[in-house]
C-alpha cells in the first residue's frame, strides 16, 4: 500500500514570546478525512500551534507541510486559498453587517479565486452554507444583534463557505448552552464528511464525543497523542489535568 501522505506534518517546529517556549520542538501529523483533538491546560500552546498552521504567527523554527508542500512562510491570505480555515477563539463577525452578508464576504473571495462573481452562484452559495449551521432563517438580520451561540455558529458558517480541506475550530463551543453544544456536536460530524477537522475544546464531552484522535499538549510541548480511550488510560496525561479537572 502507498503511504498516506498527512494533510499536515509539523517538524520541529518551535515560536517563543521573549524566553518562553509556546511551542517548543513540536512534531505532529493530521491524518486527512479524521477530527483531531488537541487538550491541554491553559497555556500549554494549543493556540499558538494552529496560529502557526494558520498564518497568523510565524515560527521561530521548524517547518509546516499541508499535503506535502511547504507552507512554513506562507502568507495566511495564501493558506486559505490552499484550503486552511480557522475560526478565531473570539467571536469575528462582522457585527453591523447582515449574516447574509457576512457569509457572502468569503463566499466572494473563495468565487472571486475561480474567475468572475456570478450573483446567482453567490446567493445560492450563501444561502447552502446557511443551511448547512441552520442559520438561513436569520439570514437577514444584524449579526451584532444575534445570540452568542448564534454568532459562533455564523463564525463556523464563514469557514464553511471557503469549502477548506482543513478546517480548524479553537474553542468553538465556549459559551455555548448544552442545548447548543449538542447541535454543534452534530455539524461538526457532518463538516467532517467532507474536511478534515482539528479541533482545540477544552469541554472534554464534545472531545470524547467527535475526536478519532486526540493530542494532548502541556509546556508546549505534546504529551501526549492517540484515540480517546487510550488518552483517557493515560497516566501522563491525568497528572498534567491535576486540580484542572478530570480527562
Ligand atoms: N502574543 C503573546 N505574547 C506573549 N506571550 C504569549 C502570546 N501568546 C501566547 N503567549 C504565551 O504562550 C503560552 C501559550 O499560550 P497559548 O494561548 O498558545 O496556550 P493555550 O494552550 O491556547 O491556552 P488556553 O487554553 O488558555 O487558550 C502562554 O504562556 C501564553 O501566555
Amino acid at each position: 500500500m502507498a503511504a498516506v501522505i498527512p494533510l499536515i506534518q509539523t517538524r520541529a517546529l518551535t515560536r517563543q514570546f521573549g524566553g518562553l517556549k509556546a511551542v517548543d520542538n513540536v512534531d505532529f501529523n493530521l491524518e486527512s478525512g479524521k477530527i483531531h483533538a488537541i487538550i491541554g491546560p491553559n497555556g500549554a500552546g494549543k493556540t499558538t500551534f494552529v496560529s502557526l498552521l494558520s498564518g497568523r504567527l510565524l515560527p521561530d523554527s521548524g517547518t509546516i507541510l499541508f499535503d506535502g508542500q511547504d507552507i512554513t512562510t506562507m502568507p495566511a491570505h495564501k493558506r486559505v486559498q490552499v484550503g486552511i480555515a480557522y475560526t478565531f477563539q473570539i467571536t469575528s463577525v462582522f457585527a453591523n453587517l447582515s449574516v447574509y452578508d457576512n457569509v457572502a464576504l468569503p463566499v466572494q473571495r473563495r468565487l472571486l479565486q475561480r474567475g468572475r462573481v456570478d450573483p446567482g452562484a453567490l446567493h445560492q452559495s450563501v444561502f447552502e452554507v446557511l443551511d448547512r449551521v441552520g442559520m438561513a432563517d436569520h439570514a437577514h438580520s444584524k449579526a451584532g444583534s444575534l445570540s452568542y451561540g448564534h454568532q459562533r455558529l455564523l463564525e463556523v458558517a464563514m469557514g464553511l463557505a471557503l469549502q477548506p480541506r482543513l478546517l480548524i475550530l479553537d474553542e468553538p463551543t465556549q459559551g455555548l448552552s448544552d442545548g447548543e453544544i449538542d447541535t454543534f456536536i452534530e455539524l461538526v460530524r457532518e463538516i467532517a464528511r467532507d474536511a478534515t477537522v482539528l479541533l482545540i475544546e477544552h469541554n472534554m464531552q464534545v472531545v470524547m464525543a467527535l475526536a478519532d484522535r486526540i493530542t494532548v499538549m502541556n509546556n508546549g510541548k505534546i504529551l501526549a497523542e492517540g484515540t480517546p480511550s487510550e488518552i483517557r488510560a493515560n497516566a501522563a496525561v491525568q497528572e498534567a489535568y491535576l486540580g484542572g479537572g478530570d480527562v
